[in-house]
C-alpha cells in the first residue's frame, strides 16, 4: 500500500499511539491536539509522552494544534476524541471537509445526553453520503505503541469503504480486518467499557477467577441484548471488536475501566479513582447511556444495571454483587 496523509484528530494515549503506529509504517500522519501547551511541548519533546512511555516519534509524525487546515489538506480523518467530544469535533471538521474525505474514528462509546452511537453522529451532522468506518477491538494505546501484535476490525456498512480503510491501515503487527457489522462493532466498545468497570469490581472485592469468567459470559449476553434494539446479530458479537475486546479489558490491569473498578471494589470513592487514573474512562458515560436505553426498551441487563448503580446512586459493590448472585435465575441467560 502507497503512504497515504493521514490527519489523526485527538492527541491523548489512543491517537497518539495509532499515529506512532501508522507513521511507523510509512505512512505522513498529522496529529491534532485541541491543547496548545500539549502540542507545543510535542514539539519540543516527544521522546517521553505521557502514558506512553518510551514512544519516539517517527519523522513522518508531524504534530498541530490548527484544525481548520489539518482537516482542509487531507482527505482521510481519523478522530480519536472521547466520546463526549465526538460531534463537537465533527461540527469542527465540517466547514473543511472534502466531499469524498474518508471519516473514520477508535472512540469507543455513546454520545453523552443522547445514547447515540457514533456513525449515527456522524451521518447527523455530515450527512448519509458520508465514507464512514469504524477502527474497533482488543487494542491498548501502550502495546500498538510498543509494536506488539494487534488485531482490530474495520466496520463500515459499505463494504468497499472498510476494505479501503482496513488496506490502509494494516501492516505486519497491526492486522485489519473488514466487516459490515459496524452497530455490533459500536455496542461492543462501548458495552464493554462498562463490563469491565464490572469485572475491576469483583477482582476488587477479592471475587475469584471464576466470578470473573462469569461476568464476561453474562456480560456477553447483555451485549446481545442491547444489539437486538439496534438489530444486530448473537453472532456478530463473536469477533474482535465485541468477545475480543471484552475479554481484554475485563481481564487485563492496562484497561482503566477495569482499573477503576478494582479501586471501586477495594473501597475506594469514585472520584478519587477517577483522579488516580487521570485519564478518560468511556465507562463511566456508557453505564449511564446504557442505564437510560434499558429504561427505554425495558431490558434487563443486571449487570449494566448494578454497575451504573454503583458508579451514580452509590450502591455498595458488595450489595450489587449480593444481588446479582441472589436473582436466582431459573435457567442460565443464552445469546438468542
Ligand atoms: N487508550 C486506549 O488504549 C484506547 C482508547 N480507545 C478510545 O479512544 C478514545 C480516546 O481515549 P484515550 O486517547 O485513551 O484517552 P486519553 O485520556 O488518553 O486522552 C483523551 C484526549 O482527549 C483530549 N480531549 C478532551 N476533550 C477534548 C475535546 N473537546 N476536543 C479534542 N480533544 C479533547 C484530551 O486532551 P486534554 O487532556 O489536553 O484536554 C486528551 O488528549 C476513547 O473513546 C477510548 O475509549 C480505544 C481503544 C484503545
Ligand atoms: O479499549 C481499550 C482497549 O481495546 C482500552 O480500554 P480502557 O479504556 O479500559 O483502557
Amino acid at each position: 500500500m502507497s503512504p497515504k496523509k493521514i490527519a489523526v484528530l485527538g492527541a491523548g494515549s489512543w491517537g497518539t499511539a495509532m499515529a506512532v503506529m501508522m507513521a511507523r509504517a510509512g505512512h505522513h500522519i498529522t496529529l491534532w491536539g485541541h491543547n496548545p501547551s500539549h502540542i507545543k511541548q510535542l514539539k519540543i519533546d516527544n521522546s517521553n509522552v505521557e502514558f506512553l512511555p518510551g514512544t519516539d516519534f517517527p519523522s513522518t509524525l508531524s504534530v498541530t494544534d490548527q484544525l481548520e487546515e489539518t482537516v482542509e489538506e487531507h482527505d482521510f480523518l481519523m478522530l480519536a476524541v472521547p466520546s463526549h467530544a465526538f460531534r463537537q469535533t465533527l461540527l469542527k471538521c465540517k466547514p473543511q471537509l472534502k466531499k469524498d474525505t474518508i471519516v473514520s474514528w477508535i472512540t469507543k462509546g455513546f454520545e453523552t445526553g443522547t445514547g447515540l452511537l457514533a456513525h449515527e453522529i456522524v451521518i447527523e451532522t455530515l450527512g448519509k453520503d458520508t465514507k464512514l468506518a469504524l477502527i474497533s477491538g482488543p487494542s491498548f494505546a501502550l502495546e500498538v505503541a510498543d509494536n506488539l501484535p494487534t488485531a482490530v476490525v474495520v466496520a463500515s456498512t459499505d463494504i468497499e469503504v472498510a476494505t479501503e480503510v482496513a488496506d490502509i491501515i494494516r501492516n505486519s503487527n497491526f492486522l485489519t480486518f473488514p466487516t459490515k457489522h459496524l452497530a455490533s462493532a459500536e455496542i461492543g466498545g462501548a458495552m464493554k467499557n462498562i463490563l469491565a468497570i464490572a469485572a475491576g469490581i469483583s477482582d476488587g472485592l477479592g471475587y475469584g477467577a471464576n466470578a470473573r469468567a462469569a461476568l464476561i459470559t453474562l456480560g456477553l449476553t447483555e451485549m446481545v441484548q442491547l444489539g437486538h434494539v439496534y438489530n444486530c446479530s448473537e453472532s456478530s458479537f463473536l469477533g474482535l471488536a465485541g468477545v475480543g475486546d471484552l475479554v481484554l479489558t475485563c481481564t487485563d490491569n492496562k484497561s482503566r475501566n477495569r482499573r477503576l473498578g478494582l479501586q471501586l471494589g477495594q473501597g475506594k470513592k469514585i472520584d478519587d479513582a477517577k483522579q488516580t487514573i487521570g485519564q478518560e474512562v468511556e465507562g463511566i458515560h456508557a453505564a449511564r447511556e446504557v442505564h437510560a436505553i434499558c429504561e427505554k426498551w425495558s431490558l434487563d441487563m443486571p449487570i449494566c444495571i448494578q454497575t451504573y448503580r454503583i458508579l451514580y446512586e452509590g450502591l455498595a459493590p458488595d450489595v450489587a454483587v449480593r444481588y446479582l448472585l441472589s436473582r436466582a435465575q431459573l435457567a442460565e441467560p443464552q445469546l438468542d
